[in-house]
């Protein structure tokens, strides 16, 4: 499992979004009536948003994460603007207190596979049933004993309103948004992140004016956010590898200043390879690959260029500055020794398999690949990009000739 550190840096965007919203809350107050009316409405809006692109792209899960925030901007706002003491308000209030924790986790942890099958559809009512087994939770709890009943009951604290348990409940569900992010890497989970924060500061602060309205907005936003940069990665990234693709190398090549060096590597021999170890096995060396081509050093960006080619490009680089950098690549997957399990003779079926398992063990292998690159430079010879990156092809057939596993500039 790997760990993306860096992914924490994508919480910045929630983080603004809802601190934002904090800060303005305190200015609705000067707006005139009817712009108040329009953002008292803005949370429904952004909402109504967030479903037709979520629908555009296709994901489920922020799509109930939009509506799940509407609808408790909705529960507040028709129900909630009343004393906690009133107990069918003190019931709603411990339902939505337990409902946006567990609709949250849920969503963080089920898989996405789009809007229109039976998966989406029952992702869809299992998120619905976990909205109404919280009524049925929240009963159990204000049925239970004293000390039960004392962890959930609302305002703990002077001007802090979620129960104690709810609020464990909503750091534990952080936590786990925490761990997903750097583990996953996705903006799903980022955005989903920024809901639950909206989520909690809607109860825990309840007694704010408009804190459900800016909320309501902040985890509208969120998905928004979510949805926007996820759809930029669906068109600039490489599924595959992760790295950007060709779509993000042709619009950086256009905003590259006058000095410049780009290098091409190629995996020697991958139709080999992927003969005689499979397509799978293959595509995970491509990964390897492009995880240390991604930690080049020098100020150089790594593009998967196609296939089993990659492209890095080094801003205010001449090619003796890339070399070395792009030697430490090649140095350091010449050495990785990645370990496979055979799929070719993994038995297609999955009894036969169980049954093979119990008698041989499968062969454990490691193998591992080199690869070549060739580097070129702007320069009278290559005025521009297209000219550099021919260049840089050129030098990488040189390498291939050289007899692979090295870098020609
Ligand atoms: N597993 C996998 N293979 C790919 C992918 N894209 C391209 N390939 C394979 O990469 C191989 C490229 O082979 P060639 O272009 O002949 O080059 P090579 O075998 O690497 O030989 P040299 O470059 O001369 O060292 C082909 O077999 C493609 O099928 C991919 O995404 N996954």
């Amino acid at each position: 499992m790997r760990v993306h550190w860096a992914a924490l840096i994508r919480l910045l965007a929630p983080t603004v979004i809802v601190g934002g919203g904090l800060l303005a809350r305190g200015y609705l107050d000067q707006l005139g009536d009817e712009t108040r009316i329009i953002v008292a409405n803005l949370p429904y809006f952004v909402a109504m948003a967030c479903l037709v692109i979520a629908y555009q792209f296709q994901r489920l899960r922020l799509l109930l994460a939009a509506v799940g925030t509407a609808s408790l901007f909705w529960l507040i706002q028709n129900y909630l603007q009343v004393s906690l003491g009133e107990p069918d308000a003190a019931r709603l209030f411990l339902v939505a207190s337990l409902g946006v924790p567990l609709l949250c986790a849920y969503l963080l942890l089920a898989p996405e596979r789009g809007l229109f099958n039976t998966y989406g559809l029952l992702t869809a009512v299992f998120f619905l049933g976990l909205a109404g087994l919280c009524f049925v939770i929240a009963d159990g709890i204000n049925g239970a004993d004293a000390a039960t009943r004392g962890l959930f009951s609302a305002k703990p604290l002077e001007g802090y309103i979620l129960s104690s348990g709810a609020s464990l409940l909503f750091a534990a569900v952080g936590f786990l948004a925490l761990v997903l992010v750097i583990v996953r890497d996705s903006e799903t989970e980022v955005a989903l992140a920024g809901v639950l924060a909206a989520g909690f500061f809607s109860l825990a602060l309840l007694h704010l004016d408009d804190i459900s309205v800016v909320m309501g907005i902040a985890g509208g936003l969120s998905v928004v956010w979510g949805l926007l940069r996820s759809s930029h990665s669906m068109a600039y990234r490489d599924d595959l590898t992760g790295l950007l693709g060709r779509r993000a190398l042709n619009e950086r090549l256009n905003t590259l200043g006058r000095r410049y060096s780009i290098a091409m590597l190629d995996v020697d021999h991958f139709k080999k390879f992927n003969d005689t170890h499979g397509h799978d096995v293959g595509d995970d060396v491509l990964k390897l690959v492009a995880s240390r081509v991604k930690q080049v050093g020098n100020g150089g960006t790594a593009y998967r260029y196609g296939g089993e080619e990659f492209c890095v490009v080094f801003p205010r680089r001449s090619t003796e500055d890339c070399a070395a950098a792009m030697d430490q690549v090649r140095e350091s997957i010449a050495n990785y020794k990645m370990s496979i399990r055979d799929r070719k003779r993994r038995p297609a079926r999955a009894k036969e398999g169980s049954r093979r398992r119990g008698a041989t063990k499968l062969k454990s292998d490691q193998v591992s690949v080199t690869v070549s690159a060739g580097i070129a430079a702007r320069g009278d010879n290559h005025p521009d990009p297209e000219s550099v990156l021919s260049a840089a092809d050129t030098k990488l057939y040189k390498a291939k000739k050289k007899g692979r596993n090295c870098v020609v500039y």
